[in-house]
């Protein structure tokens, strides 16, 4: 399996899709995958059932996948420790971008309940989870100033 993982923004849904066409693996979109088994948006989830109902479908959703994929998992899948070493035990990879380059891309998003608040609650949740994401890491790449083509190919290098 290989995991993609980082902060909202960093690109995991954009690269799992051309990273899959690359290698011919099918791609899983965790958020998606959730939605559809719960017939709720995530933004609506967090709403009527709060974000803990949500990470249990997340771990309960991660640890059921059985056949190889890309997974593009949400941002917040780094916050439970069980979690984290499913991921490692895997192949993750972290897709590591600069704060600029977050806001940059998610200043009109309104779809991710937890990219809310103020800047600086924002960028808060940003740099607790750093090191969450290096520890539940295999490889790091960095996104920042490269196309969606790029990264893949770059993924790809190394998983050769
Ligand atoms: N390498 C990139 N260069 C420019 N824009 C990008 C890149 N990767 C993603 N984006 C854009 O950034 C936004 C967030 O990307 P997304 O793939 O949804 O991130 P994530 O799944 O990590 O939250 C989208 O609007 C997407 O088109
Ligand atoms: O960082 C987070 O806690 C979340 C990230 C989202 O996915 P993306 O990282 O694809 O935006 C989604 O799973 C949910 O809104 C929670
Ligand atoms: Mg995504």
């Amino acid at each position: 399996m290989i995991y993609l993982i980082g902060f909202m923004g960093s690109g995991k849904t954009t690269v799992a899709n051309e990273l899959s066409k690359k290698i011919h693996l099918p791609y899983i979109e965790m958020d998606e995958s959730i939605e559809k088994n719960c017939g709720m948006s995530i933004k609506e989830m967090f709403k009527t059932h709060g974000e803990t109902f949500f990470r249990d479908k997340e771990t309960e959703f991660l640890k059921s996948l059985t056949n190889k994929a890309i997974v593009s998992t949400g941002g917040g899948v780094v916050l439970r420790e069980e979690n984290r070493e499913y991921l490692k035990n895997g192949l993750s990879i972290y897709l590591k971008a600069e704060w600029k380059t977050i806001v940059e891309r998610l200043t009109s998003d309104t779809d991710r309940p937890l990219w809310k608040g103020d800047e600086k609650e924002k960028k808060q949740r940003f740099e607790d989870r750093l090191k969450l994401y290096r520890e539940a890491a295999n490889e790091v790449v960095s996104v920042d100033w490269k196309t969606p083509e790029e990264i893949a190919d770059e993924i790809w290098a190394r998983l050769k």
